[in-house]
């Protein structure tokens, strides 16, 4: 390559290194939000300069703008207009997919340079596109557990997409709402150490309800303050039945390279079958099904001189087998995974290096600030300086 042509090179790279991230945003709820909030806070600081917000969406709403748009200005736009927005009334996908024709995600992220789509959503079908994005070259950043968390072929799927569009998966948010566990995990296997065990809260929701309940007030009770601070699931019988859990144990379990069907995570669901058969608009009536059951498990630990605590569990043997489950225990007052506060994960992780006594990481697992900070470190990482 002669002299002049490798300095127009060196000057294109040097361009396309300083321009910001495109990045669009999918879900205004509790948790994108956040993340429009906390982009605004960085707006006239280095940060800033290293993404541009472009498109932002929710099932009934998409503003786009290649050129960039304003963080601030977009949160107050969908949250003033919400309440007039009328429910689109078809499948949130579908809804998503009329408006990409017209307003064009893809085409709005362009062709060059980062592009980043940070899944803010609980949404099947968002998640189901996962890895098509990947493919194209499209880096996804997401606190949806159902990309990673659910069937392992579509696991597998988004491995093979991201290896084969050269696109990076931003999945710290996604367990732990952006604690170091999953880093941890792969930062463990990176040095050479096998994972031989994890153990422990992985739900911030539950951890919430089982470190405030107190077995005199109805337990339904709690469930609805935890969904009005914004720590349970868009359905609240999805942290209730074990189910987020499940996914968050599956997405450890295949980063500490053990590949688990859903399946065979045994899961013990504190939800009854009458309130599972539900429609999503019944639960909130119904919830109080849930408080002589749990009135008694908590005398129960109580007189055992015990904490309930929801635990997730993955042991490998030593034959290459695991055995996963999630459910509700009574642990000792002092037992290691008993400890934390508020909405705080605790989990344990034995390693070669780690063998007798865990590594132990604790810390708030739910809530919309440290899930958007926990996105959001993931965007600048992909993003680079
Ligand atoms: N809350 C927390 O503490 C944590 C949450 N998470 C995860 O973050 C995700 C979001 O949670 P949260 O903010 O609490 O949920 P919310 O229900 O508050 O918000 C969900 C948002 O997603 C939007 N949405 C749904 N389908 C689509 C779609 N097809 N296209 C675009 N937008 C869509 C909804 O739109 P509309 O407003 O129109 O209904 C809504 O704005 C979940 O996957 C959750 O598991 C992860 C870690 C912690
Ligand atoms: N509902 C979840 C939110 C974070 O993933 C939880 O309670 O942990």
């Amino acid at each position: 390559m002669s002299a002049v042509i490798a300095g127009v090179e060196h000057a294109r790279d040097a361009r396309a290194v300083a321009a910001p991230a495109r990045v669009a945003l999918l879900g205004t709820g509790t948790v994108g939000r956040a993340v429009l909030a906390r982009l605004a806070g960085w707006s006239g600081t280095p940060l800033g300069t290293r993404v541009s917000l472009v498109h932002v969406a929710n099932t009934r709403r998409v503003l786009a703008d290649a050129g960039g748009l304003c963080p601030r200005r977009a949160g107050a736009a969908f949250h003033a207009r919400l309440a007039e927005a009328p429910a689109c009334g078809v499948d949130a996908l579908q809804a998503q997919d009329a408006k990409a024709e017209r307003y064009g995600l893809v085409a709005t992220l362009g062709q060059l340079g980062t592009r980043i789509v940070i899944d803010a959503t609980a949404s099947e079908a968002v998640a189901g596109q996962h890895a098509q994005w990947l493919a194209q070259g499209i880096h996804v950043v997401t606190a949806c557990k159902l990309g990673q968390g659910t069937s392992l072929a579509r696991w597998r799927a988004i491995q093979a997409a991201a290896a084969h569009g050269g696109s990076q998966y931003g999945d710290s948010a996604t367990v732990g709402a952006g604690l170091p566990l999953l880093r941890s995990l792969r930062e463990l296997q990176a040095g050479g150490d096998r994972i031989h065990a994890v153990a422990g809260v992985l739900s911030g929701s539950l951890a919430w309800l089982f470190n405030y309940y107190d077995g005199l007030r109805p337990f339904s009770a709690f469930v609805r303050a935890a969904r009005v601070a914004g720590y349970t699931e868009p359905d609240p019988r999805d942290d209730l039945s074990g189910e987020d859990v499940r996914r968050k144990l599956l997405i450890l379990a295949r980063a500490a390279g053990v590949q688990l069907e859903a399946g065979e995570v045994e899961v013990s669901s504190l939800v009854p079958p009458q309130l599972a058969a539900l429609s999503a608009g019944e639960v909130d009536a119904a919830l109080p099904s849930l408080d002589a059951t749990l009135r008694e498990r908590f005398a129960q630990a109580w007189k055992a001189g015990g904490k309930l605590r929801f635990i997730a569990r993955l042991e490998r043997d030593a034959c290459g087998g695991a055995q996963a489950r999630v459910g509700l225990e009574t642990l000792a007052f002092d037992h290691p995974l008993a400890g934390g506060t508020g909405t705080d994960n605790r989990v344990a992780i034995w390693s070669d290096r780690y063998r007798e006594q865990p590594l132990l990481i604790q810390g708030p697992g739910a809530g919309a600030q440290v899930t958007a900070a926990g996105l959001l470190d993931d965007v600048l990482r992909i993003a680079g300086r």
